[in-house]
């Protein structure tokens, strides 16, 4: 674990950063779906099942702690398995609303089809944003940042932009509001260089820090020592001006809860790191697409289905949820919002360089930086373990990540 986990992981106002409402695919969806278990000797049974074992003990009432949505496993029974996947064998489309979860949850690993490899669905039009709040951030690591937080017109979760330099702002935010005062333009963060006790204008900073340069030199050396610095793979001189860009989905387990079945929170503070590091500054869209847009409580669920011995794309089959269910419109017109035009994307994601650019091409990848795990760099602070090399293999095999698996396999 890098400083800056261990430090973000402490901080308990991360977790303002759990949606507010309930994921899709809440109990009260499934209820529905999901034939209410029985207990059967030490575990549940479903109706059906014919071991005897079972039918002497299937009157037996749940423990008042049991969910009536429990889903439950059987592991001498096939059955199950052959419901969920449908006389073929075959996994139903991957179409069906993620509200949908299949009666019973198979015990033993399956064979499933591969994930298709199609690319996420791309808007017509995209989405409406308002930043609505900017904020300076001084980090744990020493830089400082500017936390932007939008609003939009295609759901009521409040996305991220976390900037770092001072170049890159905010049309949305910077535009004038009817009847609006100095002040509620300072408070909302429309105000150039820095606040201090005392300032009056939006947009005069005429305090005795503004002749100075910005701290970020000096932070970024803080920054520096986390580990050492990943290798660019910056064709000379072409695109150096670009901002790095990462777009990055919510993993409340990689990034709050010191999970080692991924490594998104070594991603981010990586992310965060080479930004604080490059002249032309950068952003981390922050996208509220936990789960890989199926949300916490189902990703929950495919941990247990990876621990039953299916891979997270089967996981995610079998949940009936597609093996990615996320889109990047938002991020397109966040960037858009920062008027980013030409940016060096953070990614081994294929499907987010071909989303992030949108219908009308508002945003060109110039580049793509890699994203390479610490630990197969031989660099400290790295995510290690079983769980996240077999994360990162699926990745790669399944869902055509641009990344080569070490040598050794690992
Ligand atoms: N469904 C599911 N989601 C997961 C699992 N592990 C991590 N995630 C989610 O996967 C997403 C990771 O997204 P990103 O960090 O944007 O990365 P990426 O799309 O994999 O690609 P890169 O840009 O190359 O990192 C987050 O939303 C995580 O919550 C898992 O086992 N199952």
């Amino acid at each position: 674990m890098t400083d800056t986990q261990a430090t973000r992981s402490f901080d308990t106002s991360s977790s303002g950063l759990v949606s507010e409402s309930p994921e899709k695919g809440s109990s009260d969806s499934m209820s529905i779906h999901s034939p209410k278990p029985r207990v059967a000797g030490n575990g549940y049974h479903f109706p059906g099942s014919n071991s005897s074992i079972d039918q002497s003990m299937n009157s037996i009432t749940p423990p008042a702690h049991a969910s009536p949505t429990l889903l439950a496993v059987n592991p001498m029974s096939r059955s199950d398995s052959t419901t969920l996947l449908g006389a073929e064998g075959q996994v139903p489309p991957s179409i069906l609303s993620p509200a949908f979860t299949p009666p019973t949850t198979p015990s033993t690993p399956l064979i499933v089809p591969v994930a298709s490899k199609n690319p996420p669905k791309l808007m017509e039009e995209l989405p409406r944003v308002n930043c609505i709040v900017r904020a300076r951030i001084p980090t744990t690591t020493g830089t400082e940042i500017f936390l932007h937080l939008y609003q939009n017109n295609i759901d009521n979760k409040e996305h991220l932009a976390i900037v770092f330099g001072n170049k890159i702002r905010s049309k949305s935010l910077d535009a004038p509001r009817e009847g609006e005062t100095e002040l509620d333009r300072m408070i909302r963060g429309a105000y150039t260089g820095r606040l201090f006790p005392g300032r009056t204008s939006s947009r005069i900073d005429d305090s005795p820090m503004s002749s100075r340069v910005p701290s970020r030199a000096a932070s970024s050396t803080s920054l520096s020592k986390m580990a050492p610095t990943a290798q660019l793979t910056t064709p000379e001189g072409s695109t150096r001006t670009a901002p790095l860009v990462r777009i990055h989905s919510e993993c409340y387990t990689g990034e709050i809860a010191w999970s080692a079945r991924c490594d998104c929170g070594e991603q981010l503070d990586e992310a965060a790191r080479l930004m604080s590091l490059d002249p032309a500054g950068g952003v981390v869209v922050y996208l509220r697409q936990e789960g890989r847009g199926i949300g916490l409580g189902e990703k929950l669920k495919a941990y247990n289905l990876q621990d039953l011995g299916n891979d997270t794309v089967q996981a995610n089959l079998i949940l009936r949820h597609p093996a990615d269910a996320r889109s990047y419109g938002l991020a397109t017109a966040i960037l858009m919002d920062l008027e980013l035009v030409n940016i060096r994307l953070l990614t081994n994601n294929p499907d987010k360089i071909a989303a992030v650019e949108g219908p009308g091409k508002g945003v060109k990848v110039v580049e793509r930086v890699p994203m390479i795990p610490l630990a197969w760099q031989n660099l400290k602070g790295g995510v290690t373990g079983k769980e996240v090399g077999d994360y990162l293999r699926t990745k790669i095999t399944q869902m055509g990540h641009l990344l080569d698996l070490p040598a050794d396999g690992n």
